[in-house]
């Protein structure tokens, strides 16, 4: 017998950072709400912050596998928990760039405009920040667009050894600035300040991560009208004979197949998974998958970034920064004194530990890699690649997901790998070792079903509805249009609350304001 009602006023599909921050502003409309989530709560414990298991014995990643446009096999590096992909994410949460949403000249094509203005969302950003727990410091990056109000928190601040480089790349006539971070530091704050952060789950639960900061809240605020289901997988989405309404998912919970109804639905299940859910609901009215009538770009202009991590190394200086990811440079995000043409951006990475390493390089000795890692100071490149409709994600005859993907706009990429290489090098960092992320690294997905102004070239209208169903929204990260060259999940809260707002006049709801200001607190000593 199962413990879930039958009907519900929204279902919500995918626990994650866009779902979380849609349930998040639903909460307290006292509708009743179901979210499910395929994965389970991720457990606090030690393992969350052990090496081995979570880079060699990839104790957390799925394992599932997926093909590439050649059929290869792989296992994307992908989690499955309440939180979704945040659980592990490095808490970057930068806003993107005025330009960012307005037609972008590339060195390789143009990055699309988006159906909204920066102007338009920038309310929401501020929103997202205090959300998600944003610290930072405003006005120091030169390419910063405008913003109504300061950062919720100030910035975490330097150790030495990144404090070194603030100054000699200023010196160089550079704008390094303080990299807005979504960590529980600041007096009274829960964080630690680790070396166990990006690409690790925090077992305090001091990083802004989803299920922290929008997930567990939501729960909360809803007093019960919100539930929760875990370890539960959506198959399809169902419709009327019409096809222009949604009536129910299909889903496995405790091992039974089954459906449950609703007036509203939300797909929240990642770029990738969201596309191969919509995919498998192809029906007789929508015979080429859900919401692609129209536009046939459901699955399409799948992105993900080029992303290079970079390992600058000094053999007669060792690096004991404990937390490296506090400054980011974007000197070189548009066009820029080296090339008249963006580059992209360039943060801090994570303190990276010899066996960190190793999992990746697997014939080499730790001892070998330990050496490299004690004296490296580690970057990473991020830089944008554009949507390209033959870059996209189907699903077999099998079930499985198909990833097919070729990298574009790769020459601004390998610019700014060569750029951050002369300038390390010239601060006395003459080894540089660097590692391009491949396919299995989906971590930055996004561009599946892209929001824009006409249904017959986009999935969903500029509220992420999807265009030619009545009662069905996608706020993941698939509604961007563009990559940009920034972490995609602050954008991902900003358009989620944009769509609660959409929904909640749609209901002839009050949309009352989010109190906005966060009291500033002085900073920890770093
Ligand atoms: C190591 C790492 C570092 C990162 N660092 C940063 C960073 O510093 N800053 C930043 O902005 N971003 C970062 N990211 C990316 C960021 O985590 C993602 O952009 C963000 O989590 C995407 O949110 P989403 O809502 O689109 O999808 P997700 O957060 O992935 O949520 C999708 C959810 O849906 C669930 N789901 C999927 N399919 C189904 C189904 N069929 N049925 C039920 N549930 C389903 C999944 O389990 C998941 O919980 C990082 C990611 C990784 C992996």
């Amino acid at each position: 017998m199962s413990d879930l009602k039958t009907f519900y006023d929204v279902i919500i599909v995918g626990a994650g950072v866009g779902g979380g921050a849609l349930a998040n502003r639903l909460a307290e409309t006292g509708r009743n709400i179901l979210m499910i989530e395929r994965g389970p709560r991720l457990p606090r414990e030690d393992d969350n912050w052990n090496v081995d298991a979570v880079f060699h014995k990839k104790k957390y990643a799925t394992k599932e596998e997926w093909r590439d446009k050649d059929g290869e096999l792989f296992n994307p590096s992908t989690y499955y928990y309440v939180g979704g992909n945040s659980k592990f994410f490095g808490a970057a949460t930068l806003r993107f760039r005025r330009e960012d949403f307005e037609d972008l000249q590339h060195e390789d094509g143009v990055a699309p405009a988006w159906p909204v203005s920066y102007d338009e969302f920038e309310p929401y950003y501020a929103v997202a920040e205090r959300l998600m727990g944003t610290h930072g410091t405003a006005g120091m990056d030169p390419t910063e667009p405008p913003r109504s109000g300061p950062m919720p928190y100030p910035a975490i601040g330097h150790e030495p050894e990144i404090a070194f480089f603030e100054k000699k790349l200023k010196e160089k006539g550079l704008h390094p600035f303080p990299l807005p971070i979504a960590i529980d530091y600041h007096q009274g704050g829960s964080c630690i300040r680790c070396r166990t952060c990006d690409g690790f789950a925090c077992k305090l639960g001091a990083k802004g991560d989803a299920e922290v900061r929008l997930v567990n809240p939501a729960l909360a605020k809803s007093m019960g009208k919100i539930e929760l289901i875990t370890e539960t997988f959506v198959h399809r989405l169902l419709t009327d004979s019409t096809g222009k309404r949604v009536t129910g998912v299909e889903l496995t919970h405790k091992g039974q197949k089954q459906v449950i109804e609703a007036d509203l639905f939300v797909s929240s299940a990642g770029a990738i998974n969201s596309a191969a859910l919509l995919l498998r609901s192809a029906n007789d009215a929508h015979k080429r998958g859900l919401g692609n009538n129209m536009s046939d770009q459901l699955g399409r202009n799948y992105m993900a970034h080029n992303n290079t991590a970079m390992m600058a190394i000094s053999p007669f200086k060792k690096n004991r920064v404990v937390f490296q990811k506090s400054m980011a440079i974007n000197d070189f995000y548009l066009a820029n004194n080296e090339k008249p043409y963006p580059l992209g951006n360039v943060q801090g990475l994570g303190k990276l530990q010899g066996g960190m390493l190793t999992a990746s390089a697997t014939w080499a000795p730790e001892w070998l890699m330990s050496t490299f890692a004690d004296r490296s100071v580690d970057w990473w490149l991020m830089s944008e690649d554009l949507p390209d409709p033959n870059n996209r994600v189907t699903v077999d005859p099998d079930g499985r997901i198909r990833l097919s993907y070729t990298a574009n706009n790769l020459k601004s990429h390998n610019e700014l790998v060569k750029v951050w290489s002369r300038i390390m090098r010239s601060l006395g960092y003459p080894l540089i070792i660097t590692n391009k992320m491949d396919i299995k690294v989906s971590m930055h997905q996004c561009g599946t079903a892209r929001f824009g102004t006409a249904p017959e070239s986009s999935v969903l209208d500029p509220h992420c509805k999807v265009w030619d169903v009545d009662n069905l929204y996608v706020v993941d990260a698939s509604f961007l249009p563009s990559s940009t060259a920034v972490n995609p999940s602050l954008t991902i809260v900003a358009q989620a609350q944009r769509t609660a707002e959409h929904i909640l006049a749609r209901w002839g709801e009050p949309v009352n304001a989010l109190p906005l200001a966060t009291p500033q607190t002085s900073p920890t000593a770093a």
